[in-house]
């Protein structure tokens, strides 16, 4: 593999007699990883229920390394949301940031959501996970993956962290940034992130870098936790935008990662320049790409408020509750859950269920593609419920369910949209809207009449 000669440079400056150590990484295969969502399964379930061939990734309760040639992508229980697949050191930021239920938590820059799932998966529904990209084609990838992953508490958003800043200062319990970086960890993976490298290199990346964490700062609460990583071994990007975060209004301070077991068990080398808490995750160390990862408090934990999330744009307004449409109440009968008349709203004939943190936030003009989690939309006097819905249910909160098993080839066939004859998994006089379960997990919605059901799997996932 052809590497950059500064680069290599600057790696021998940084690893000293262990540069051939890691050089020779390159001439290794890498490793593929899975991550369980926890919201929907346990792990110790999971590996009873896949034969999926998976060793534990030792810095996560939930990641695995997919040790066999299966296609996990192409596995209908990828369809059934119960994992995300996900490079093992890549799964460590998450893993480092203290969730708890009833949190707001920011992802900053989080498309196409591999930490983000992880963190929705941790708030277990509760709270508030605000999913922001940049960039509005890689936050569809981030919202299609929240969704499959079942998550209903999130508002997803792509906008500057500059205008974040103007809705939420001050506002968020932790926050997540996954910096945009030169990908120095990512190169024996992703070769062409070389070609970024010598086109941008690390100077470039660090002056974003420094931008994204000034405005990250601000949206943070006093005591607030911050977890800054990226996929590259620049010091310039990693500990040098640390100790620009550290001189930063509100003070902060790097905490030790909070790992099932001590960093330096587990093979991760200490930050450099005054960082030694933060963890740098070297391929000749661990099994796992390049990666960098701190964990740090604004101010000390005495200051840590309660947070009212005031805005600083045009106040709060009040919650009221909508009145709800009559499609909606009719579908409704057949879902065994209710919630608060105060967190819905109706745009346009469809119909959201707001996370409770956001009833009194005002987010017009925000760039956002999804506040709260969708539930369908009144069309021609009835209800569709929508994709999102039947992915943020489970089995029990349905009245009408086909089950089929994993060894059963309808399920591929729903998969791919086709019309299906399950006389044999119902009974004769069932009818309407049923939720398409496969071992139990929901895949998405059918419409049932004289034991045919009617495909309703969402067209733009269809395989
Ligand atoms: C390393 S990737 C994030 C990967 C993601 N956290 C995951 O685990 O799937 C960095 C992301 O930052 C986004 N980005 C770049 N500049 C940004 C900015 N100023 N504000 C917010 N996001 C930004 C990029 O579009 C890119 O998707």
């Amino acid at each position: 593999m052809r590497l950059p000669e500064i680069f290599l440079r600057e790696m021998k400056e940084l690893l000293g007699e262990e540069y051939d150590a890691w050089l020779n990484t390159y001439d290794a295969p890498g490793y593929r990883g899975l991550r369980v969502n926890t919201t929907k399964i346990s792990p110790k379930a999971f590996r009873e229920l896949s034969a999926f061939s998976m060793e534990p990734v030792p810095w996560t309760g939930n990641g695995f390394y997919l040790e066999g040639e299966e296609r996990a992508s192409r596995h209908p229980y990828y369809a059934a949301g119960l994992y995300y697949l996900q490079e093992p050191s890549a799964m460590t930021p998450a893993a480092c940031l203290p969730i708890e239920e009833g949190d707001r938590v920011l992802d900053l820059c989080a498309a196409p959501g591999g930490k983000a799932t992880e963190l929705a998966a941790r708030l277990h529904g509760t709270g508030v996970l605000v999913a922001n990209d940049i960039s509005n084609s890689r936050a569809k990838a981030l919202l299609k993956n929240l969704e499959l992953f079942g998550a209903g508490n999130i508002l997803v958003t792509s906008e500057t962290p500059e205008r974040l800043c103007r809705y939420f200062e001050g506002w968020f319990d932790k926050i997540l940034i996954d910096a945009p970086c030169s990908g120095e960890g990512m190169f024996r993976k992703e070769p062409v992130m070389v070609k970024d490298w010598e086109e941008h290199g690390p100077s470039y990346y660090a002056t974003i870098q420094k931008e994204i964490v000034t405005w990250a700062a601000k949206l943070l609460k006093p005591g607030g936790l911050l977890v800054y990583s990226t996929c590259t071994f620049s010091p310039q990007e990693n500990e040098e935008t640390l100790n620009y975060l550290k001189g930063l209004e509100g003070g902060f301070r790097l905490l030790p990662l909070p790992l099932p077991v001590p960093a330096a068990k587990l093979g991760f080398q200490p930050g450099k320049q005054g960082c030694a808490e933060a963890g740098r995750l070297y391929p000749h160390h661990i099994h796992g790409e390049g990666h960098f990862v701190a964990l740090l408090q604004k101010g000390s934990a005495e200051n840590r408020g309660t947070g009212d999330g005031k805005t600083s744009v045009s106040g709060t307004r009040a919650s009221k509750a909508l009145k709800l449409p009559e499609e909606w109440l009719a579908f409704a009968k057949d879902l065994k859950l209710s919630w608060d008349p105060a967190r819905f709203r109706l745009y346009d004939g469809r119909l959201y269920l707001l996370p409770d943190p956001l009833l009194n936030q005002n987010i017009r003009g925000l760039r956002f593609l999804r506040t709260g989690l969708y539930l369908g939309e009144v069309k021609q006097k009835r209800f569709e419920p929508s994709q999102a819905l039947a992915m943020f249910l489970r089995r029990e909160d349905f009245t009408r369910t086909v089950d089929l098993t994993v060894s059963d080839e309808r399920v591929l066939r729903y998969l791919k949209g086709e019309t299906l004859d399950v006389e044999d998994r119902i009974s004769a006089k069932e009818k309407g809207w049923c939720l398409v379960c496969l071992d139990g997990f929901p895949l998405g919605w059918g419409k049932l009449a004289g034991g045919t059901l009617k495909n309703k799997y969402y067209p733009g996932w269809r395989w």
